[in-house]
């Protein structure tokens, strides 16, 4: 795949020819086989890849390469290890147009947010080059002239499976500290979207990293087994639903493995009735509709204080019916298709249960059919607006994936606070408000891992992000992230003769 090429590309025309699996620092067909995968154009519902999935003995060959290298990188300096993170950095951003579009033709996320996507993807990369070359243990004096001293060393081979809502994003949140920290990553992304991490894989070996460092298995369920049950894999970090972090932690215990759980939502957002209601609006379009509603953190609870209930519902909506759907290649879409069609499926049976269940439809929540007859067979749906909400019908309750935002009333602060709080999930909330007080107040009473004061769905990569509850543990992104992938050494030393208990 070359820059001007792939940049050059138009939806429709796309397929894959070369072999999705990467190990020992190039591309490769799996030695074994648990099934084939296709991978779809959600934009037209063509196939764009059939792929094999990777068996037992593929997986242990990913890992024995991943283990080679990790002899050699975990002997570098930090700084040398910054220097190969910040190359890949600059590639990734030289190659900003080209992976955005694979991104998007895999995806379905518009490029306007596909290009954000990779913008973040490599300030993550440069952010961990710059941990690298800092990385440092403690010097401690003890009684006598003796000392001890920390080494914050590697784990070894880590295993990063991914989900497919931010394909490209997620292999560099996961590699980027597992790399600057010393470790080697086998990644397993979602088979819904292959495509992308080949270009993250790609682009470390251009950048300098020992062949076999950043690896590439492609399958679903049977292949991420393999790989969380492989004796020689250190650490698990995983992105996805919540039954499927279940499992991963429960296969990881057996190994004594560490995870991070990176799972799902259903997020409160709070509006009061003093905020900038033009910013909250925003904030609430934000919170709903990146990537086709298809977002873990969103805010799909949004509870709106009664005074400004009509006022923000009625702008909510006016710019909802305005939001651009089609084809996601060309600059002015703002939506393009849902992942798959049992996706979309699922997605308009949870408008179709609001309904029976009391909630009104104030916008979307149907099927989008654009005028151009080659996106005739694509997964769109016009973005969906519900009011009447009660916090136990299903919308409310469950994580939809999709473009669906609830709106639910309230009176004052306590009463809000105990519903946004009355979730299993922990991932994100958000607060629209002009009093700086009540700002921080409720911030601290809400039990999620990333909250939001004026703006939904920023992402810096200096901020650590993550979920309380059942919406996982551990964090990507931020200083935090290095205690994740890395363990201490303690290392205590006598100056003096031994005071033996004997
Ligand atoms: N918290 C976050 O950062 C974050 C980010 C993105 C998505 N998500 C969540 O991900 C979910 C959507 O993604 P999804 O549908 O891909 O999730 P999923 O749980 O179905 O799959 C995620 C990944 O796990 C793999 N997998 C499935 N079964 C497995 C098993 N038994 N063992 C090992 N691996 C297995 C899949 O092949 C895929 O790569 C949503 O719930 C969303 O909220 C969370
Ligand atoms: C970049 N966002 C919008 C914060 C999404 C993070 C990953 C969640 O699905």
């Amino acid at each position: 795949l070359r820059p001007s090429s792939v940049a050059a590309m138009s939806t429709g025309t796309f397929v894959v020819s070369q072999p999705l699996n990467y190990r020992g620092g190039a591309r490769v067909e799996p030695a074994d086989a648990s099934g084939t995968e296709k991978a779809f154009e959600p934009a037209t519902g063509r196939v764009i890849a059939t792929f094999t999935c990777s068996g037992e003995k593929e997986v242990n060959l990913a890992v024995q390469n991943a283990k080679a290298a990790f002899k050699i990188w975990s002997q570098k300096s930090g700084m040398e290890r910054c220097r190969i993170l910040l190359e890949a950095a600059r590639i990734i951003r030289e190659r900003e147009g080209e992976i955005a579009t694979m991104e998007c033709i895999n995806n379905g996320k518009s490029i306007f947010e596909a290009r954000l996507d990779i913008n973040i993807s490599w300030q993550c990369l440069e952010y961990y080059a710059g941990l690298a070359a800092s990385m440092a243990g403690e010097h401690i004096q003890l009684p006598g002239g003796s000392f001890g001293y920390t080494r914050r060393e590697p784990l070894g081979v880590c295993v990063g499976i991914g989900a497919w809502n931010y394909p490209f994003q997620i292999a560099s949140w996961k590699s980027a500290p597992a790399l600057a920290c010393g470790n080697a990553m086998v990644f397993k992304p979602s088979p819904f979207t292959p495509v992308s991490a080949l270009l993250l894989a790609e682009i470390y070996t251009e950048a300098g990293v020992p062949p076999g460092l950043f690896n590439v298995v492609q399958g679903g369920a049977a292949t991420g087994q393999f790989l969380c049950q492989h004796p020689d894999v250190a650490k698990v970090s995983f992105t996805g639903s919540v039954p499927t972090g279940m499992k991963i932690m429960e296969m990881s215990a057996k190994g004594i493995k560490p995870v991070t759980l990176e799972l799902g939502g259903k997020s409160p957002l709070i509006i009061f009735s003093d905020c900038d209601m033009n910013n909250a609006v925003k904030g609430a379009l934000m919170a709903n509709f990146l990537t086709q509603g298809q977002v873990c953190c969103n805010g799909t609870r949004v509870f709106v204080q009664k005074e400004i209930l009509d006022k923000f519902t009625e702008e909510v909506v006016k710019q909802t019916q305005r939001i651009k759907i089609g084809d996601p290649l060309l600059e002015d879409t703002r939506m393009g298709p849902l992942i798959n069609r049992p996706h979309l499926e699922r997605v308009l049976g949870f408008v179709k249960v609001a309904k029976e269940q009391g909630a009104k439809v104030l916008c979307g929540g149907d099927i989008y059919v654009p005028e151009d007859p080659k996106l005739k067979d694509g997964y769109y749906m016009r973005p969906c607006v519900l009011t009447n909400c009660r916090d136990d019908m299903t919308c409310v309750k469950e994580e939809i994936f999709g473009p669906v935002m609830s709106i639910l009333s309230f009176d004052t602060e306590a009463e809000v606070l105990e519903r946004a709080n009355d979730t299993t999930f922990g991932l994100a909330a958000g607060v629209f408000t002009r009093d700086i007080q009540r700002a921080h107040r409720v911030v601290a009473e809400l039990q999620a891992g990333t909250c939001f004061i004026n703006n939904y769905n920023v992402s810096p990569v200096e901020l650590p992000f993550g979920g309380y509850k059942k919406s996982g543990f551990g964090r990507e992104n931020g200083r935090v992230t290095i205690e994740y992938y890395s363990q201490l050494k303690t290392v205590c030393v006598e100056m003096g003769d031994v005071e033996s208990a004997f």
